[in-house]
């Protein structure tokens, strides 16, 4: 994510694409919907296997589908193909993590040590999966998506071969990155928040089963815009899980804000999960699952609504925010029509600051049909 912030290209390309995509928005929900059936046709094979209730441990399915979204929506092929390169990924990013604890000490990352080699053995995997990819692309039928897009831009470069495949590498990984954890872990915290909250879960199913008439009815997007409860649900539990909880700007000259001088070339990180918790911002219960201080939106929510910023803010604000709130709302509604579920015993909580911030243990549900 921190790398993003470096990287305008994927600004122009995203912004490029979604106007020139030939998915719109209905074909992008279709996409997101046909994902979504995948991974709830194998909770349905699970269910019926353990004689009617499972117990499923729902995060590699969480990041199954969102990989599955943002490749076909993003590179035309599909979780399959990308799956080696979403392994690698997490891998990486994992070692990553681990990695960051030893910023600060100038040269750490160009030493051989073995955290460090085994985030270079992943990277050189990823980077021959992408080039592979794009080999093949290049043997087939162009497509008008995200890698044909880099593609392009890269020939029309001045860059020769090596830059220009690093070009193409470091394109394609930036979105992986940036859209692949981030929907994945968002949508299984909101999924734990339903589970340990009951009474929203009845609320929210019966307001989708309204507004989309039948179990499985995949929403339009005025479907999705009139599911309310949905909307404010999703808000509350991007509140609590911050996926980000870091965003990271570097002073281009020295400013100052009351006594604190902040010097040219400093990095400051605002801590997305302290503001979003913080009691004189959001009142004595900020801590609370509570969907209903949404209701009048999020200035309603909270005394300083930019406080509130799971994307970001400004100018660098996430540019997939729209995806990304697409995939969550049709998930989940489609999963509330046709299942119900809660926390199985073995759930432990574990909430764990990576680069995103995720359940280190998972989260097991008993799920079960409707
Ligand atoms: C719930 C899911 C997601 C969350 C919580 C999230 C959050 C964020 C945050 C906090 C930032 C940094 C913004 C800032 O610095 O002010 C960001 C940047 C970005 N996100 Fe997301 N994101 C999500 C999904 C996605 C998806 C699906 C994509 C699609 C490809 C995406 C693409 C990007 C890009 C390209 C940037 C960099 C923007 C720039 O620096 O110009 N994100 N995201």
């Amino acid at each position: 994510m921190f790398a993003l912030n470096k990287s305008p290209f994927i600004r122009y390309l995203l912004q490029r694409w979604s106007g020139r995509s030939n998915l719109g928005l209905q074909g992008m929900m279709s996409l997101i919907a046909e994902s979504t059936t995948v991974l709830l046709s194998s909770w349905k094979s699970r269910i019926e296997k353990e004689g009617g209730v499972a117990e499923i441990k729902i995060d590699e399915g969480m990041r199954s589908f969102s990989g599955d979204v943002i490749s076909r929506a993003c590179f035309g092929s599909n979780y399959s193909k990308g799956a080696e390169i979403f392994l690698r990924l997490r891998a990486l990013q994992e070692a990553m993590s681990k990695k960051s604890l030893s910023i600060g000490i100038p040269g750490m990352r160009y030493m051989p040590t073995k955290k460090n080699r085994e985030a270079w053995a992943l990277e050189k995997d990823v980077r021959n999966l992408i080039l592979e990819i794009v080999k093949e692309r290049k043997e087939t039928a162009h497509e008008k998506d995200l890698l044909q897009m880099v593609l392009e831009s890269a020939e029309n470069s001045n860059l020769g071969q090596d830059a220009m495949d690093q070009f193409i590498v470091d394109n394609c990984k930036n979105i992986y990155l940036a859209g692949y954890e981030t929907a994945a872990v968002s949508a299984t915290w909101c999924l734990m928040l339903l589970a340990a909250n009951k009474e929203w879960q009845d609320r929210v199913r019966a307001e989708v089963l309204e507004v989309c008439g039948s179990a499985g009815c995949i929403p339009d997007a005025d479907m999705l815009r009139k599911m309310k409860l949905l909307n404010m649900v999703i808000h509350e539990s991007l509140r609590l899980y911050p996926p980000v909880a870091v965003v990271s700007r570097e002073a281009f000259k020295e400013m100052k804000f009351g006594d604190i001088t902040v010097p040219k070339g400093l990095n400051v990180w605002t801590m997305v999960l302290t503001l979003h918790t913080d009691p004189e911002v959001w009142g004595p219960d900020a801590y609370r699952f509570n969907p209903d201080r949404f209701a009048k939106g999020i200035t309603g929510a909270c005394k300083l609504p930019h406080l509130y910023m799971p994307f970001g803010v400004g100018p660098r604000v996430c540019l997939g925010q729209n995806l990304a709130i697409a995939e969550l709302k049709i998930l989940i509604a489609l999963v509330l029509s046709q299942f119900s579920f809660s926390l199985s015993p073995n759930y432990i909580h574990s909430p764990a600051l990576r680069l995103v911030i995720e359940p280190e243990r998972g989260v097991e549900l008993l799920i079960k049909m409707l």
